[in-house]
């Protein structure tokens, strides 16, 4: 599945939340969404996530202008994992979980055949199978988390769309959620705050400043010393990993002037 992004523009009032950003995310990759806090990352993903209309620009899936799709349909292609997503009702994981199975029922097809069957999938695929009756509102941050990856596969996207995804997880989830998700192979979209785990899972980055795009290619490439410092205001040291094939960047400290 194609997804390009054109141009888009994001305004409110005099305020913008985006500036002309392109991106066309190579299908089957990990794309980091990357740049300090208030720089447009969760505005990017609710717009290519459908959730809100970009001001300018249109967003594409094979050539089709993703707005202008019906929402089931939309949602059969796209998953968003929203940052705090949430829920008070009474629900259990694994009912957390089937909703991401509405967008394949219709009044034509009510009955889900598949849809059991996916559901557990989805849950063992981010660890979550003793979860299962467990109720949503007694689970932890790091356990919300990964029941809602859960839903989102359970929706079975093409595209995957996580806003800081790894904010509630240890270190060990962390890097476990990112190899699975690498593992699916889906086109992803994934807003991170740690570079390096961005440099450790993404294929290629877009480096957001003031909503606007300041670099965009593999990560190998667009996470320089140069790039961080001019971005985040911060002196780093970008080295590669002893033993791992991707960069490693080490801070040390904030740019003094
Ligand atoms: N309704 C609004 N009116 C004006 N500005 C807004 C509005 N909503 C969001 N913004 C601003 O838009 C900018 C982008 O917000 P966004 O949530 O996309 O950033 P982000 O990169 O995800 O940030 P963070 O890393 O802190 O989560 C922020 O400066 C935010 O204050």
């Amino acid at each position: 599945m194609r997804l390009e992004i054109d141009e888009v523009g994001v305004r409110i009032g005099d305020a913008v939340l985006l500036d002309a950003v392109s991106l066309a995310p190579r299908p089957g990759r990990v794309t980091g969404v990357l740049g300090p806090n208030g720089c447009g990352k969760t505005t990017l993903l609710s717009v290519v996530g459908g959730v809100r209309r970009p001001t300018s620009g249109q967003v594409r899936l094979d050539g089709e202008d993703l707005h202008a799709m019906r929402g089931r349909r939309r949602a059969r292609t796209l998953a968003l994992l929203e940052q705090e997503a949430s829920t008070t009702l009474p629900l259990t994981a694994r009912e957390v979980v089937a909703t991401g199975r509405i967008p394949h029922r219709s009044l034509l097809a009510p009955a889900d055949r598949e849809g059991g069957a996916v559901i557990s999938a989805a849950l063992a695929t981010v660890d979550a199978t003793q979860l299962t009756d467990r109720l949503w509102t007694s689970l932890s941050g790091g356990e919300r988390q990964r029941v809602h990856l859960a839903r989102a596969l359970a929706q079975e996207p093409s595209v995957l769309l996580l806003d800081e995804p790894t904010n509630h997880l240890d270190l060990a989830h962390q890097l476990t959620f990112l190899e699975r998700v690498r593992e699916l192979g889906l086109t992803t979209l994934v807003s991170l705050h740690d570079l390096n785990l961005a440099a450790a899972f993404c294929d290629d980055v877009v480096v957001l400043r003031a909503g606007r795009v300041r670099g965009l290619g593999p990560v190998e490439e667009v996470l320089t010393a140069d790039l961080v410092r001019e971005v985040y205001d911060v002196e780093v040291t970008v080295e590669p990993h002893p033993r791992r094939e991707h960069p490693v960047i080490r801070w040390d400290g904030p740019v003094t002037a």
